[in-house]
């Protein structure tokens, strides 16, 4: 028989995890301490903006395949599998915050009154799930229990096709058991081909947050031969084309600009680094130093334009900037560690009068900026702007009308911080664009010194 399955935990993976586990056939609980969280997702409405997740929720909970409770005791006597899939935030000095996981499992396992497999899929430090593993032994499970480690690694966005065809299955197990009950539950993605690793605790631990520090990695390292380009008259954008031929790099995640954000990337990036420290090798990473100074100094680059414009134009502590996008990346309502937001923050307390337009962000934007002023459109954002920057690569963004932004903005900077907008239409109104390490528009006048 199929396993029954709770997911604790439904924010962007837990929601994403539950109507997926629905959709592949099974039978699915979803829990969560939020009330709210909880109340809305029963009710079928997703409580962030996700592409195609309202439509696969409402359908299986108007099935009754998928429901959802705030009540863990309820989950722990139906399912026979449970995801975890609670937060891991940044703590001090960079380290996990493993306190909802210690919750999770302290509250779940003397609940548990069937034999279970709990499976950790929030992102965790390596040595987590054997630590785990001594946590449950103490708390006297009545039944038996195990522990298995299955990373998750949907991008938001694009979070329901990548549950649904995953482009790897990792599965850390300690017993051929569960192993078996993980392959019941990804019956179909198997089924279809999807490859598989079977491996041990750490080692799925370990894969997970060396996949984010890799394409960390990848994206500053890009960035890094931007600053060169900048400095040299070289483009980072044919010299990004010309890497991602070689199939041994690959043109992905070469995108050079802004800069990697996100509740994820910075923060697991920060965590390799402290989990390195605590176990005595940091020089293993001493590397991701590099990539964190390169990341940080993107947003800066972009700050300093912007003010280097506004001073320019004129008295710019009283400037105008006109930002198009707060969301980390586009197709999100994510502003966890937003560049975009950061860049726009940082340039209001300069002084600059900033108003910002996002598609779908500027309601999560407001809660944790509300210094900054949000236009209900990319014309009303730019309006009177002395300086328009372009920081989320939302694809409406390509189709605004360069010569009506032109009209409503006061100056006639742009500053294609994401390096993706065609910049002949904006050349050809009228707008002075400037990108980062790429040749367009006017030669950027003060270099890096790199
Ligand atoms: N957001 C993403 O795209 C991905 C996230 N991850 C990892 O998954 C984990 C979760 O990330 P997100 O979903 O983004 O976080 P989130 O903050 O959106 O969701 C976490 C949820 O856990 C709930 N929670 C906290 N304590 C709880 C408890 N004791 N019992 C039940 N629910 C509880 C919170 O109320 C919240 O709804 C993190 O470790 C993250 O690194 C992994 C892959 C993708
Ligand atoms: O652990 C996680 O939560 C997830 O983190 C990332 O997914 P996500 O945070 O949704 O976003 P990405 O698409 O990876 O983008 C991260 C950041 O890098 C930036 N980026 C991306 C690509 C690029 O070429 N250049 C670049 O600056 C984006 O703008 C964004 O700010 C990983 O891609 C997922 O595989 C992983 O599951």
């Amino acid at each position: 028989m199929a396993p029954r399955i709770s997911v604790i935990g439904t924010g962007y993976l837990g929601a994403t995890h539950a109507a997926g586990m629905a959709e592949l056939g099974h039978e699915v609980v979803g829990v969560d301490t939020d009330a709210s969280r909880i109340r809305a997702l029963a009710e079928g409405r997703v409580p962030f903006y996700e592409p195609g997740l309202p439509e696969l929720l409402r359908r299986h909970v108007e099935s009754g395949r998928l429901r959802f409770t705030t009540d863990l005791a309820e989950a722990a006597a139906f399912a026979d599998v449970h995801f975890v899939c609670v937060g891991t935030p940044q703590g001090p000095g960079g380290a996990a915050d493993l306190t909802a996981l210690h919750r999770v499992v302290d509250d779940l396992v003397p609940a548990l009154r069937r034999t279970a497999l709990v499976v950790g899929k929030s992102t965790v430090p390596v040595g987590t799930a054997e630590a785990l593993v001594e946590r449950i032994a103490r708390l006297r499970p009545s039944v038996e229990v195990d522990l298995a480690w299955n990373p998750e690694f949907l991008r938001e966005g694009h979070a329901v096709e990548d549950t649904l065809r995953p482009n790897r299955l990792v599965l850390g197990v300690p017993s051929p058991a569960a192993e078996w009950a993980l392959r019941q539950v990804y019956a179909r993605p198997l089924a279809d081909g999807t490859p598989v690793v079977v491996t041990n605790l750490p080692t799925a631990e370990l894969v997970k947050v060396s996949a984010n520090a890799f394409l960390a990695t990848k994206i500053s390292f890009v960035n890094a031969m931007a600053e060169l380009c900048e400095v040299t008259g070289g483009d980072v954008a044919a010299l990004a084309d010309a890497l991602g031929h070689d199939d041994r790099i690959g043109r992905k995640f070469l995108g050079a600009g802004l800069g990697y954000g996100g509740g994820c990337l910075p923060k697991d990036v920060r965590a390799l680094i402290a989990r390195a420290t605590e176990l005595g090798t940091p020089e293993s990473v001493d590397f991701l130093h590099g990539v964190e100074a390169v990341n940080a100094r993107r947003r800066q680059r972009v700050v300093d334009e912007a003010l280097g414009a506004l001073r320019r134009t004129g008295p710019w502590l009283h400037g105008r900037v006109g930002v198009l996008g707060a969301a980390f990346k586009p197709h999100s309502d994510d502003v966890r560690d937003s560049p975009a937001l950061d860049v726009a923050r940082r340039l209001s307390r300069e002084g600059a009068w900033v108003t910002v337009f996002d598609p779908q962000a500027s309601v999560t934007a407001r809660t944790v900026a509300p210094e900054l002023r949000y236009a209900a459109n990319a014309v009303a954002a730019c309006r009177k702007a002395d300086v328009v920057l372009h920081l989320t690569e939302w694809p409406e963004f390509a189709d605004l009308d360069p010569a009506r932004l032109l009209e409503a903005a006061r100056g006639r900077v742009l500053v294609d911080a994401r390096n993706t907008l065609d910049p002949a239409p904006w050349l050809a109104a009228g707008w002075d664009v400037r990108t980062l390490g790429t040749l367009v528009g006017v030669p950027l006048e003060r270099p890096l010194a790199v």
